[in-house]
């Protein structure tokens, strides 16, 4: 079921204005500068700020017509940068209140408490949770509503590294049933959970498609950036437990990264790759500290002034980025169709 929008609205001197289709499943990630708007779009999905247009989910108009649902009647879930809990309450008062208001059975909350682990938190007062529990909590509330999308403003901003990545894992898994927009300014946050992008500038959506298009854009946003990174799927394969590195497959080829315990092998997996960490070599170099070499075919070369370029790199059918200076792309006498190595430190997948 996906959400089909052509919205007007205004907040302060901002006009905002978006169109399009948000894919049946898969995480959309609304991305863009601070203060472009991206909050108040979301808001304006949920009913929570005023605007015109047209706006459908599954058939069930929620604007135009003549009408717009009210927010509580349009059938989503939403989670803000700080979750708002009922603090006299503990976190399974918490659930219990949404789901009494939900009328929504005992068996469907025990269901939502199981898919956001929270079982071993039930009894525990919201004050004495980490950001990352009551961010879970907050999800979990989304969901017990049986939302059929999800709106997520910014919720792994407040977090630390270990609870934004269990969050991530989750939303993740969630978006495999329902679309999920997501608002961020982050880029680590876009790379590691977006199926689809779409772009707001200055109060407008300019842009939507598929990350890797996004990606593969050498004149792009994401790729002029200092941070440009490649995105890659591969699969887990073995463990070293000697020395902590877990092996990955992408296409044929095998990718070492420091890992503290093994994944699950065969699962598939999300790398990214930053430009930076990425040198090339015209032969494989077999006396280096590098772990992960890879045969490569150069696809495109954009400058970076002032000194460095961008090149687009074939690994298989997938693409990765090396940002190098322009001494090095002369010395290398790089042109598209050239077949030569990358070399990725494994320590720079961590
Ligand atoms: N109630 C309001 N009255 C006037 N201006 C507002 C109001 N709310 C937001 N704005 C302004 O509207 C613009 C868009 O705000 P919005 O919060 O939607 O942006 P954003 O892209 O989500 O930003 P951020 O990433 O920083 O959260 C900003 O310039 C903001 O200052």
């Amino acid at each position: 079921m996906s959400l089909q929008l052509a919205l007007t609205g205004q907040v302060g001197n901002l006009a905002i204005r978006a169109q399009g289709r948000l894919p049946e499943r898969g995480v959309t990630v609304l991305f863009g500068r601070s203060g472009a708007g991206k909050s108040t779009l979301l808001r304006m999905i949920a009913g929570l700020h005023p605007c015109e247009g047209a706006m459908e989910l599954g058939g069930s108009v929620w604007l135009g017509e003549g009408r717009s649902l009210p927010p509580w009647q349009r059938p989503l879930g939403m989670m803000f940068q700080k979750p708002t809990l009922f603090s006299h309450l503990d976190v399974a008062g918490n659930l219990q209140y949404v789901a009494r208001r939900r009328r929504v059975s005992d068996e469907h909350v025990q269901r939502v408490i199981a898919q956001t682990d929270l079982a071993p938190l039930r009894q525990r007062r919201v004050q004495t949770l980490s950001g990352g529990e009551a961010q879970r909590v907050a999800l979990a509330r989304a969901l017990l509503g049986k939302p059929r999308l999800l709106l997520l403003d910014e919720p792994l901003s407040a977090l630390d590294q270990t609870g934004k990545q269990m969050l991530l894992e989750l939303i993740a898994r969630c978006a495999a049933d329902i679309p999920v927009l997501y608002v961020t300014h982050d880029l680590d946050e876009l790379l590691a959970l977006a199926d689809q992008l779409w772009l707001m500038e200055q109060g407008a959506v300019v842009s939507q498609m598929p990350l890797q298009q996004a990606l593969a854009q050498l004149d792009g946003p994401l790729v002029q950036r200092q941070d440009a990174s490649a995105v890659l799927s591969a699969t887990a394969g073995r463990y070293d437990p000697e020395h902590h590195l877990q092996a990955l497959q992408l296409a044929e080829h095998g990718v070492w990264l420091p890992a503290l315990k093994p994944l699950t092998a065969g699962d598939p997996v999300r790398i990214r790759i930053a430009a930076r960490d990425v040198s090339l070599c015209l032969s494989r170099v077999t006396d280096s500290s590098i772990l992960n070499i890879l045969p490569v075919e150069v696809v495109a070369v954009r400058e970076l002034p002032p000194g460095q370029v961008m090149v687009q790199l074939r690994l298989a059918d997938q693409l990765l980025l090396a940002r190098i200076s322009s001494r090095s792309r002369q010395q290398l006498g790089l042109f598209p169709g050239q077949s030569l190595y990358a070399q990725i430190k494994a320590v720079a997948l961590a």
